[in-house]
């Protein structure tokens, strides 16, 4: 299976030669993100910034206590008490002043990195809530998920360093000041450690690039392979596919090792590469130090300082490089939440309101065509009403377009041609709010919220009370067993509603729709789970009902389909026969074969549920 990626990057963008941009990208991505987490980052970086400070005036403190207190003790044997509270003073003060700035840059790091990444977050769901359904079926739920969380965490990652480096970087410019006026040898042994540190960085991007891409793809596709073995697993289990589903999965898991491995190890090169940097200019410092001491350029106490300036600045000189470490990945995964982000195909609404009513509504399907994205036309010239307080029964072979006509109904696709109208307005003028009150459709495959069942029917609506809740279990046929519940309305359904059976979660999902109090009721097989006289009763009940809807059903029970006003029946997604059931079965053939195969095929099913029980 080819998953896709979802990520909009040229992949030659993002291979070797392509430093530079990545550097650019990875400081605009940064820049981006402390737009989005102003405070945060100033907390940090002033944090990180007093605490170099401080280091650095603590080099200064060690230099005057070394060459004041130290050596006239060790020399002379003097040691002057006053001078010596001055300098542990000094050092104390100094040290608190670095605990409560590195609290402060850490929490100012915390808060920024998680704060993004939940920014990020919150835009790639709605995103994906306002993509349409087109979209969604393009892209499986694994690479969703891991958009969300992998790409955004390896977006955000360099922030966990930043202020650090911001506090280096302010720190390696006040100690280039001091080297310079300290000794202008010195200053240049220092000034050479950036260039070399940036060259080191640019050879790491060119390679890091393309590896940080595959791995990100390949955690998408984990992602993706592992959701749908964990979500099929019944079927996996039912097949006897355990062993090749498992090699499945493993042989995605050891190409995102292999390809964290290869990550990893270009990690190692460059990490003490980065860390040894620093290291060898300390070395070189103090060799620079001892000869220029040794010629008179500078004292003792100067030498003491500088050498402990460099030694302050190597550790954080490496903060610089974790960012610069990070850059790669978070352009990966920051290209990959673009995609997401900019993504287009939103279903637009109009702002036409439909006026309040409770009264059925009107449907028509006008000269309706529609194609998916990959050019299969589905339906062609579509054309029916469903009047005002009428059922009609779609029926039609399989893929003869049936749902695809439910999903115009509930505006969960636009046509290709034609119009499809509510109450007369066109669907695509009408405002979401509309068309949400005035439709319901409940699909075959119900999905239930791991919650209460409360809270499944009520789904936050406005005005949904627990009378209403009763009143909706009840014309779905589901109040008795919801009644003994343990916990009745209050009882936690598990996840997709696994403690219920089949046809109780089907009912769960109409009482859902019902308590809505649609105007226009699309079932698309939504009750064929439950049993046939149960759902015979529901969709009589629901045409009695005070509150009652027009009803367009996919129906393949003779029951069901015999309570429709009207039958339309599909083949190959053209209307070929409508009318009532009892004049079809006379007048069109087709209809009359297909209508006797579900029979035939209905009392085979109760016929070995007779002979199971
Ligand atoms: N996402 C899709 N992309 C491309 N073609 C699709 C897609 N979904 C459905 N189709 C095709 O559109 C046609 C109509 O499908 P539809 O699901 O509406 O049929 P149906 O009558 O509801 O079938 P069934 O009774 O099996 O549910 C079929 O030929 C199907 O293969």
């Amino acid at each position: 299976m080819t998953l896709p990626t979802g990520t909009a990057a040229d992949p030659d963008d993002l291979a070797a030669g392509a430093d530079e941009r990545i550097l650019r990208r990875g400081l605009r991505n940064i820049g981006d993100m402390i737009r989005i987490k102003p405070k945060p980052f100033a907390i940090g970086a002033a944090g990180a910034m007093i605490n170099t400070t401080a280091a650095l005036f603590l080099s200064y403190v060690v230099g005057w206590v070394v060459a004041r207190i130290a050596v006239p003790a060790y020399e002379n044997g003097e040691v002057v008490i006053g001078t010596v509270l001055l300098g542990v003073a000094a050092l104390v003060a100094t040290s608190l002043v670095r605990f409560s700035s590195m609290c402060a840059r850490r929490i100012g790091a915390g808060v920024m990195q998680f704060g993004v990444q939940a920014h990020w977050r919150r835009l790639i769901t709605r995103r994906y809530l306002a993509l349409p359904v087109s979209w969604h079926q393009k892209h499986p739920t694994g690479t969703l998920l891991s958009n969300a969380n992998a790409d955004v965490e390896a977006a955000a990652r360099p922030l966990a360093p930043l202020p650090f480096a911001c506090g280096t970087l302010f720190m390696v410019v006040v100690a280039m000041g001091a080297f310079f006026t300290i000794d202008w040898a010195i200053a240049l042994v220092a000034l050479g450690m950036f260039p070399a540190l940036f060259i080191l960085n640019a050879v790491f991007a060119t390679k890091m690039a393309p590896r940080a891409k595959r791995a990100q793809e390949l955690r998408a596709e984990v992602s993706a392979v592992g959701h749908e073995s964990f979500d099929g697993a019944l079927v996996v289990k039912a097949m006897g596919q355990e062993a090749a589903e498992t090699e499945r999965f493993s042989a995605s898991a050891t190409d995102l090792r292999d390809a964290m491995i290869g990550v990893g190890r270009l990690r190692a090169a460059f990490e003490p590469a980065i860390s040894g940097l620093p290291e060898i200019a300390v070395l070189v410092a103090l060799l620079v130090g001892l000869a220029r001491y040794e010629a008179g350029a500078i004292n003792l106490e100067q030498l003491v300082t500088v050498s402990v300036m460099f030694s302050i600045l190597a550790f954080p000189v490496r903060a610089i490089g974790w960012v610069l470490g990070d850059l790669p990945s978070s352009v990966v995964g920051r290209t990959r939440i673009d995609h997401v982000l900019s993504a287009t195909g939103d279903m637009t609404y109009g702002d036409k309101r439909l006026p309040a009513s409770d009264t059925p509504a009107r449907l028509e399907f006008d000269a309706v065509a529609y194609a998916y994205p990959d050019g299969h036309e589905a339906l062609h010239e579509v054309t029916f009403t469903v009047e005002p307080g009428t059922t009609v029964a779609l029926v039609g072979a399989t893929g003869s377009g049936k749902s695809t006509l439910a999903h115009l109904a509930a505006r969960l696709v636009d046509p290709t041609r034609g119009t499809v109208r509510l109450d007369g307005e066109d669907l695509r003028g009408l405002d979401h709010a509309s068309i949400a009150r005035a439709t319901a459709l409940v699909q075959q495959v119900p999905f239930i919220f791991d919650d209460t069942v409360r809270n499944n029917i009520a789904l936050d609506r406005d005005g949904i009370d627990d009378d209403r809740i009763w009143d909706a279990l009840v014309a779905a046929g589901a109040e008795k067993f919801t009644a003994n519940l343990d916990q009745g309305l209050d009882t936690e359904v598990g996840e997709r509603g696994t403690s219920l059976s089949g046809g109780q979660r089907q009912r769960l999902t109409l009482a859902r729709a019902l308590a809505g109090r649609p105007r226009l009721l699309v079932l698309d097989d939504a009750t064929s789970a439950v049993d046939p006289k149960v759902e015979s009763q529901i969709l009589a009940g629901l045409k009695d009902s005070s509150t009652a809807a027009s009803v367009l059903v996919v129906a393949y029970r003779r029951a069901t389909i015999a309570l429709a006003d009207e039958v339309v029946f599909l083949e190959g997604g053209r209307i070929t026969a409508r009318g009532p059931h009892t004049e079809l079965l006379r007048t069109h053939q087709p209809y009359a074969d297909l209508v006797t195969a579900y029979e035939r095929a209905e009392a085979e099913r109760e016929f070995d549920e007779e002979g199971a029980a």
